[in-house]
């Protein structure tokens, strides 16, 4: 035996210190492998659509009321289902609606217990007993045990239940006990969550989605791009910040920013009020205002145009400062000739602007801030980096994510994977250096990471500014698209010039032999594995299929954002990754949690595309699976090392 082989069993002695211990373990976890694999619930492109995204996760894309029809097969109505899983999701508010119209809450306690305890029982029948018992509510574990656990000995279930069931109820504990079943469930129902990206900006509430996240039992998170720019503006990076703000006033949000984080926007609004005052802002309304009154309109949209400007200059500034990020063509301003109020564009056709009053440019120097913006920008940094909650939000996402992920033999990302049109990886350079393929991923992670936890503020720096690139730079995997048109979408009114070409991985997905290539460039079996990615909306009211290359490329960007829904046709995409195979769900829209509990609807989601496995997986078909092999491997030659008397067993 080698030097470090014997070092490495000393120390797994320690853990095992004797034969009996170790075959003990042996034993546990081969009765792991053979359990079936715990369900993954894949989301996307979330957009700060909270209550859509607290619904998915609640019913498990579906997998909530599969099980109550899989334990109650015809002996429940439908609308007794219905009213179950209702209860299953919202517990707490659909009890103070049964309270209201029950005359026998007694009687209902004791059924809605009995059937919420068989539920529990199946859900729970998949996992090994420590597991089931780490995610039982302190409070009830003890009885939770006792009722989901079938007792061999006891000769009269059904009295002994009984018993325990009208003890809950007549200590008044009827309540939270169902509340407590019912979240029970909702964690038992999904094992790990994957969120490909795109929490923020468009809609009301990423913030809730991060909190709602952040007490999530086990998930992984693959950044998107709006998420990466949120990231750099967290990180004081000006451009970031502006375009995050851009974004929010865009969409009528400001109080994600100012009531979720409380950034103040004072300065924006003093200043916007100051230089654009006598301005109309035409061409920078706010999309969903109809409820803001007339001040909060006009107020509005001087701020959208006074911080659409400074982002322009900054981003052009940023752009020349790093000449390697090749991105000249989003320095746009000293294109502009103000006498003519026209542009004329890097492929040199010139353009009527739809609006020609820069009061803050100095065509000079067209991307230098005036003081005042300097002033504007200034507090917003500070506000930024200063703000705990955002910052505990960040650092969630930097210790729970990552660009990409290999999970159990398939890829998720958000966007792509940089392609030449011959389908070969494309050559990006990053700061001096060419990478491409998985390479490419990982230094551009390693980059955002040392944006916080660099010690050398050069490259802490570089780090801030790479976020920027990742939202917005053609060669970025998570942008993908040819250019960022925001300036030609507010100012030239001619469509071609809005258009943004996606790269060549959106058309050769479907080419299974570039496919496989990209599987096997990080470490997946072409054979078995999937790349699935969000980013793209499927314009599936177009016919287009959010499945790829016969299933090998899954695509789940279906609009959860309601911004994008004329597109898509429908209300997201969610894919579930179970024992028996993989599902996709595409989702009705969801109206509200209000309609949810009263009307009992849930989203109606229909599978669209079903991936049988030929026989149901295990644990030990599993990333973890793979792991506990090794261990058991392991623990067989510390068996042998005990029995050998190479190790002595330490019996104390
Ligand atoms: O429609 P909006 O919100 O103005 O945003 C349009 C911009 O968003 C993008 O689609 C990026 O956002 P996604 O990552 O959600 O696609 C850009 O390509 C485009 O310029
Ligand atoms: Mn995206």
């Amino acid at each position: 035996m080698r030097k470090e082989e014997l070092r490495y069993l000393q120390r797994l002695a320690e853990l095992y210190p004797t034969i009996g211990k170790a075959s003990t373990e042996i034993i546990n976890l081969q009765s792991i492998l053979n359990l079936p694999k715990g369900t993954e619930h894949f989301l996307s492109d979330l957009h700060g659509e909270y209550e859509a995204f607290s619904h998915v996760l609640r019913n498990g894309s579906g997998a909530v009321r599969k099980k109550i029809d899989d334990v109650f097969g015809h002996t429940l109505s439908n609308s007794d289902k219905r009213a179950l899983a209702t209860l299953i999701y919202y517990p707490k508010d659909k009890i103070d609606v049964i309270k209201n119209e029950e005359e026998d809450m007694e009687n209902w306690y004791k059924i809605t217990l009995y059937r919420l305890i068989e539920v529990c029982k199946t859900t729970a029948s998949k996992y090994t007993r420590s597991k089931v018992r780490k995610a039982l509510p302190a409070d009830y574990a003890y009885v939770i045990e006792e009722l989901i656990t079938e007792k061999a000995e006891v000769l009269d279930k059904e009295a002994y239940y009984d018993a325990i069931v009208n003890t809950i109820i007549q200590i008044g504990r009827a309540e939270n006990f169902i509340i407590a079943l019912a979240e029970l469930i909702q964690r038992l129902v999904v094992d790990h969550l994957h969120i490909l990206g795109d929490i923020y900006d468009r809609g009301p509430a990423p913030h809730f989605i991060m909190d709602r996240l952040m007490e999530y039992h086990s998930l992984d998170i693959q950044w998107g791009n709006h998420d990466v720019v949120w990231m750099g503006a967290a990180a004081g990076q000006q451009a970031c910040i502006a375009t995050v703000l851009r974004n929010s006033i865009r969409y009528g949000n400001l109080d994600i920013l100012e009531d979720g984080y409380g950034i103040n926007m004072l300065p924006l609004a003093t200043f916007a009020m100051e230089v654009y005052g006598e301005d109309s802002c035409e061409i920078f309304s706010i999309k969903g205002s109809s409820d803001y009154n007339i001040l909060e309109k006009e107020l509005g949209k001087k701020m959208h145009k006074a911080i659409a400007v400074i982002q322009f200059k900054l981003e052009g500034k940023l752009v020349r400062k790093h000449r390697e990020f090749q991105m000249e063509d989003r320095a746009l301003l000293h294109r502009i000739d103000p006498k003519k109020g026209t542009i004329v564009m890097p492929d040199g056709k010139e353009y009527p602007l739809r609006d020609t009053k820069f009061p803050t440019v100095d065509w000079n120097h067209p991307y230098e801030l005036t003081e005042g913006e300097r002033e504007v920008m200034d507090k917003l940094s500070s506000a930024f980096r200063n703000c705990e909650k955002l910052q505990r939000h960040i650092l969630f996402l930097l210790d729970k994510g990552g660009l990409y992920k290999a999970y159990n033999g398939n890829l998720l990302f958000h966007g792509s994977i940089p392609l030449n049109e011959d389908g070969t990886f494309r050559e990006v350079q990053i700061y001096g250096k060419s990478y491409k393929g998985k390479e490419l991923y990982d230094i551009l992670e390693a980059y955002v990471r040392r944006a916080y936890y660099a010690v050398d503020k050069e490259e802490q720096k570089k780090g801030r500014d790479i976020m920027w690139y990742i939202w917005a730079a053609p060669n970025s995997p998570l942008f993908g698209k040819s250019k960022m048109s925001t300036f030609e979408r507010y100012f030239i009114e001619d469509p071609a010039t809005h258009e943004e070409k996606k790269n060549a991985y959106y058309r050769l997905w479907e080419k299974e032999e570039i496919v496989d290539q990209m599987l096997l460039e990080f470490g997946l079996d072409p054979e078995k594995g999937h790349i699935i990615n969000g980013h793209v909306p499927v314009h599936q009211s177009e016919g287009e299929s959010p499945v790829k290359c016969n299933g090998k490329v899954i695509v789940i960007d279906g609009g959860f954002c309601k911004a994008y829904r004329k597109v898509t046709g429908i209300a997201g995409y969610t894919l579930i990754y179970n024992s028996y195979g993989l599902t996709l769900c595409a989702h009705e829209p969801f109206t509200s949690k209000a309609d949810a509990i009263a009307k009992e609807t849930d989203i109606a989601s229909n599978r669209v595309a079903v991936r049988y496995t030929p026989r149901r997986l295990l644990v030990g078909d599993t990333d973890t699976g793979y792991a506990l092999k090794e261990r058991i491997q392991e623990l067989i030659q510390l068996l042998e090392a005990y029995r050998k008397g190479i190790i002595k067993e330490k019996s104390k």
